[in-house]
């Protein structure tokens, strides 16, 4: 087996891979700079032990961090607890597969790069326009394996999130889909127009994308990105598990050959 980690601002999720890579199961851990590789550690015996698998069974051990903070204790855990030293996603190992402008910064999120290497994945031929709903929003565009830039914005929750910790009485909602525009209630109100501000806003950023590439093929991913997903039409396909496959794309094009 491989062992993955997606670790975001929000969420580290742990994945158990075959050595096809396919996904054995995925648990979902509160993002906590305090977990040690013990606490860690016993978190991922447990879930082994739920879904039947093996912990003792991991040959390697692959980390998608946006969180450089939390790093080293995941590289105790494969140490202590496997012999493993974890390898971290980076642009480095895949310069062939994503090349970068020339006067381009080299620090784009990890999240991002297994983005990419799962939507080329699956469709090598196209340009792509990935937009990738968690903590925060992010868009990236690809064109013959080179990234020719991105956008980030607040993501959902932390939109609301922000409407409730910046005022006095404004409740922290749950964001669903829409009955109405016309809200009834504090909530409701809060949920509207998150809701279609955001359907608002990546309509129009799509729109600006495709002012470049017109052939961009749009993909979506992420928890929240699904059910706002369906509500634009430029947004071609919608993948669950996008950053979940790059990881293990990673693993095969850095340790495996
Ligand atoms: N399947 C889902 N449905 C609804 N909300 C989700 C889902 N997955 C994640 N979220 C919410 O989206 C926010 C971002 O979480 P996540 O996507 O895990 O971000 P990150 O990858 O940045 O850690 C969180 O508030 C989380 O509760
Ligand atoms: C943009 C992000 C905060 C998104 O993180 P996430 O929503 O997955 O928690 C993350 O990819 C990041 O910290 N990136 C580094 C800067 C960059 O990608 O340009
Ligand atoms: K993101």
């Amino acid at each position: 087996m491989i062992l993955g980690f997606d670790i975001g601002n929000t969420h580290i999720v742990p994945i158990f891979y075959d050595m096809k890579g396919n996904i054995l199961a995925t648990f979902r851990i509160p993002t906590h700079l305090e977990f040690t590789e013990d606490t860690l550690f016993i978190m991922l015996k447990e879930f082994a032990k739920n879904s039947n698998l093996e912990i003792l069974n991991i040959e390697n051990i692959i980390v998608s961090s946006v969180v450089p903070n939390i790093n080293e204790n995941f590289s105790r855990l494969g140490k202590k607890y496997f012999d493993i030293n974890p390898v971290f996603v980076n642009l480095d190992n895949v310069e062939n597969k994503i090349k970068i402008l020339p006067n381009m910064e080299r620090g784009l999120g990890a999240d991002r790069i297994v983005d990419i290497l799962a939507a080329k994945n699956l469709h090598p031929e196209k340009e792509l326009l990935i937009i990738d709903f968690g903590t925060a929003t992010t868009f990236d565009m690809i064109k013959n394996s080179t990234y020719m830039g991105g956008c980030i914005l607040p993501g959902i929750t932390l939109s609301i999130n922000a409407l409730f910790n910046n005022t006095a009485i404004l409740p922290k909602i749950e964001f669903t889909e829409p009955e109405t525009v016309l809200g009834i209630n504090t909530v409701s109100q809060i949920n509207t127009g998150i809701f279609y501000g955001n359907v608002g806003a990546i309509k129009e950023l799509i729109l600006q994308y495709k002012k470049s590439f017109p052939n961009a093929y749009v993909i979506a991913t992420g928890g929240q990105g699904r059910k706002i997903s369906e509500y634009i039409e430029e947004i071609d396909e919608y993948v669950a598990k996008l950053g979940e496959t790059g990881i293990f794309e990673f693993y095969k094009l850095t340790i495996n050959n």
